[in-house]
């Protein structure tokens, strides 16, 4: 069985890619990064080190490599895969979908088994996203064809892997905890499971219960921490104050997914205790401009931040951490994000005002629209 998975990162080397090969899959690394694309060619294989105190290590074997430029190879191993998997972050979906639609229309010329295509990235409906994008390069009959022959199950991955600094360019350090969960309900008949993928019947409640509590965590202490001078979320988390806007922010989410899907009260906050020890882990570094990278992806209306938000003011329910952390979030400047200098940008040539409507999507109107606004002003001035 082959898989073919498009970036070869951290996520990918670290978690897509060790189960997949242990599943019995020959895995093929989509990657634009040269070197590593050359580095896994000529190794065929590669370490993953549990950051625990044991430093288990497992040898990832029956890998190679294809450079994502070469748009004949990529095109030919999707017409060959047995499945598609991607992790490399959901903004450069679009620039992997041309070569994926080229492998189907090529797919589809022969009566082949069914392909499965699944988006690991941290965003709700990511393989479905991804299917758009892919179906946009597709005509009507392709598109028909590939409808009963290939599908986008919607998944969530959970897996904390930092940015590396080993010798070693291919080893990868993760935390132990993983969890991928993927929607039953979108697999093809006769699909072969992945040991260690959870297939659920409704993903929306495992996606919104990660995205929300895991990421919204995280980026909580990322944004809050960058605030304050920190250089890793290990830092952060010894900071009594910034853990209180963590655990604040994730009470405000937990009783919007509480309300929102019947989760139970005591499972969601042993839920969230995990989450918090899992940023703890003195075993791993990572560095807070990893976890708030993208800023304006994160502040996004349907993302970590404001999604949880806007769903718990529905209920009625408040949400001063979260709106605080969305304007920690404005005053994320860190000058090699392009995401960050383009807010940076616009607070200087729109006013504080406008650019949260431009990035949240909340109207001048709305209630949290001040309350963010009353936040950045207090951290600025501290600033
Ligand atoms: N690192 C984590 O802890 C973690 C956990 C869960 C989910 N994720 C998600 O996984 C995705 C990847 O994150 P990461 O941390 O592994 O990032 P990363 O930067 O380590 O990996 C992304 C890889 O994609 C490659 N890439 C970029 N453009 C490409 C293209 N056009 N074609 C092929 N490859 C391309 C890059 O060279 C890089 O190797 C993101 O969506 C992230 O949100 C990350
Ligand atoms: O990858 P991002 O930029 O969406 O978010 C940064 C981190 O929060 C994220 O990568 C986590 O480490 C991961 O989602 C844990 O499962």
């Amino acid at each position: 069985m082959k898989a073919v998975h498009f970036g070869g990162g951290n996520i990918g080397r670290g978690f897509i890619g060790l189960l997949l090969s242990r599943s019995g899959y020959t895995v093929e690394f989509v990657d634009v990064d040269e070197q590593l694309v050359q580095l896994l060619n000529e190794r065929g294989q590669y370490t993953v080190e549990l950051a625990n105190e044991a430093a288990d290590t497992t040898i990832v074997r029956n890998i190679r490599a294809i450079n994502g430029n070469d748009k004949e190879l990529v095109a030919q191993a999707v017409a060959e895969a047995d499945l598609v998997t991607t992790a490399v972050g959901v903004n450069v979906l679009k620039f992997i979908a041309p070569n994926i639609a080229e492998g189907i229309r090529r797919r589809l010329k022969s009566p082949t088994s069914p392909l499965h295509i699944i988006a690991c990235e941290n965003t709700i409906g990511g393989s479905t996203q991804l299917k758009g994008l892919v179906y946009e390069q597709l005509d009507l009959e392709l598109r028909e064809q590939a409808d009963r022959r290939i599908a986008f199950p919607d998944a969530a991955v959970d897996r904390i892997v930092p940015i590396q600094q080993n010798e070693d360019r291919l080893k990868v350090v993760v935390e132990p905890f993983y969890e991928w969960v993927v929607d039953r309900s979108a697999m093809l008949e006769g699909f072969h499971e992945i040991e260690g993928i959870h297939y659920a019947k409704e993903l929306q409640r495992y996606i919104e219960r990660k995205l929300f509590t895991v990421n919204t965590g995280h980026c909580c202490a990322a944004y809050h921490g960058y605030l304050r001078g920190y250089q890793t979320i290990q830092e952060v988390m010894k900071d009594q104050a910034i853990v209180e806007e963590i655990r604040g922010a994730l009470g405000e989410t937990g009783a919007a997914l509480i309300k929102q899907y019947d989760f139970d009260a005591a499972d969601h906050e042993t839920y969230i205790d995990k989450i918090i020890d899992r940023f703890r882990n003195p075993y791993l570094t990572d560095e807070v401009v990893r976890v708030g990278r993208s800023p304006i992806r994160k502040l996004s209306p349907n993302d970590r931040l404001v999604r949880p938000a806007t769903m718990a003011h529905s209920f009625g329910i408040e949400v001063p951490y979260l709106t605080k952390a969305m304007a920690a979030a404005l005053l994320f400047d860190y000058e090699e994000d392009p995401e960050a200098t383009e807010i940076q940008r616009s607070l200087l040539e729109q006013g504080v005002s406008q650019s949260i409507t431009r990035y949240t999507g909340l109207a001048s109107e709305h209630p949290l629209h001040s309350q963010i606004i009353t936040a950045y002003d207090s951290y600025k001035e501290r600033k």
